[in-house]
Order: structure tokens, then sequence, then C-alpha cells
């Protein structure tokens, strides 16, 4: 498991492009019939991407996280950006239809993925998992895609109007840490999560996803007052951290998995701050 230790905002006007990227984005977290993984201290939080073609895949421990199990002391949630598949979990099977998302409690010991429509626009199923350390079990749960509790959110005129939809939050399905949801943004609007925040009491993670393969995200990041961008692509993730401003534009249309863990489950306890104050 690839892991990423964790920065202070003080280390970004010393980073370079590369070094950015290095820390902030991931890439390639989806492999055909492979489980790929990314462990970053930033709240602990580790991200997954299994591609299961052919026969399933199971999701085993590794060894940064010393357990038996993968959940003996972790939950996740789980959220499909792929084609039909199914996530079975002690023998009980669970279908995710595209950008459904099942939450998976503490305790759980085998869990396994599965493709069971690859032909579809949407090619093999994709799951994309995030997962926090959690101090107690809650009920394995799914969400269908577009079940959880939504809110519309931005302008057309502003070219942010989009879609949140929340899976796992304080009303919503229960977790101990792990909050998520999906925001798609709507025809013609580009901008996701502006004006911007942050949360200095939670790491965020956006997996970005529906997005052309040629097209890109230009992803906001760092300090409100000293932001840096990264150049985004299909299928790929930006680690968030608390101090970290979170927004992005993207040349194309596009949909976002976004997924936080720490100190509260709060969605709406964001340090907003004008436009007009970003630099
Ligand atoms: O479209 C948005 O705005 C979002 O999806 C915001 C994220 O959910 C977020 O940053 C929550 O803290
Ligand atoms: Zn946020």
């Amino acid at each position: 498991m690839d892991q990423r230790y964790a920065t202070s905002p003080d280390n970004v006007p010393g980073m370079d492009t590369a070094e950015l990227r290095r820390r902030y984005l991931v890439q390639d977290l989806f492999a055909p019939g492979e489980v790929r993984a990314v462990y970053t201290h930033h709240d602990r939080v580790v991200l997954a991407g299994i591609s299961p073609v052919g026969t399933p895949l199971e999701l085993g421990t590794f060894p940064e996280i010393r357990s038996e199990h993968f959940f003996d002391h972790r939950e996740a949630g789980i959220v499909n950006v792929g084609g039909t598949g199914t996530v079975t979990v002690d023998g009980v099977e669970h279908v995710l239809t595209k950008g459904s998302c099942l939450y998976v409690g503490r305790g759980a010991q085998v869990v396994s993925f599965a493709a069971t429509d690859a032909d579809g626009d949407d090619g093999a199923a994709s799951f994309y998992l995030i997962s926090a350390p959690a101090h107690t079990a809650y009920p394995t749960t799914l969400v269908e895609a577009g079940q959880g509790t939504q809110r519309e959110l931005g302008d057309a005129l502003t070219s942010n109007r989009r879609t949140l939809n929340q899976y796992i939050h304080e009303q919503g399905v229960r977790s101990c840490q792990v909050v998520m949801g999906v925001t798609r943004l709507h025809p013609g609007s580009m901008w996701n999560t502006m004006p911007a925040h942050t949360h200095d009491r939670r790491t965020e993670c956006y997996l970005y996803f529906d997005l052309p393969a040629d097209a890109r995200v230009i992803h906001l990041m760092g300090e409100p007052t000293e932001s840096r961008h990264l150049v985004v692509g299909d299928r790929e993730a930006v680690i968030s951290p608390s101090w970290s401003v979170h927004s992005g534009v993207g040349s194309a249309s596009y949909a976002f998995v976004w997924a936080m863990a720490g100190e509260n489950q709060s969605f709406d306890d964001m340090d907003g701050f004008a436009i007009s104050d970003l630099r």
C-alpha cells in the first residue's frame, strides 16, 4: 500500500508541481483485476480502488494496518463508479449499480467484489473505497444511487449548478467517522464547491469520475490565501488535508465522490471564505 505521510501548509510554498502531485494526487487507483490502496496519514484514511474482471476480488488486510482482517478496527464507504457489480460482506451480497454507496461496518471479515455487467457503457464495476479507523460496529447498509439526502446547490448563471447526494452522514447511514456522498454537475456547469471552504476538523478526499478521457479538472488546493492547483484526470483522487481548500473547475462535465473523516461528522461545519479572499 502506497504511504502518504501528513504534511503541513508550511510545506506547500516549497513544493513544485511534481511534488504537489506526488503528495496529494492519487493516480492509477483502478487497474483491471487488482486492489490498489493508498494510506494517507491525514486522519489515517485509506483510499482503495477495486476493479474486478472475471473473477471476484477479495479485500485482504495490509501490513501497514496490523490487523488480521481489513475491517478489524476500520469501517469503509464504497461507491461504484463503473457498471453494476456486487459486494459480498460475510456471505451477504449487495448489488451496487453505478453511483450506489455501501457502508461496511467494523468487524466484517470476508469482503469480496465482483463485476456483473462489464459490457455496458460504464464498463466493468470499479469500486472506490474510503476507510477510517472505527471505534464501534455500525450495520453494513446499502444506499441506491440518488436515494440519500439530496441538496441542489449553485446556479447555472455562475456555472456551478450541481446535485449533492449525501449517503453516509449524521442524518443518513450512520458511521463512526466516514462521511460520504456523490456530487454531479448539471449540464453546462463546471465549478464544484465554489465559493470554497476548508474544515480544520476533517480531511476530505475527492475522486473525480465520468470525465471524458481528454478532459481535466483544475482542482484548487492549499490554504485559501496561498492556493495551488492540481490538474486531475478521470478516476483520479485528491487528498485534501484539513487546512486545504478543495474546489475545481472542469473542462467538461463530471461527477465526484467526496468523503471525509476526522474530528466530527458535521457536514455544514465548514470554514467558508469569500471568493475575493482567495489568493
Ligand atoms: O459540490 C459541493 O459543494 C460538494 O460536493 C462539497 C463537498 O461535499 C465538501 O467539500 C463537503 O465538505
Ligand atoms: Zn469540504
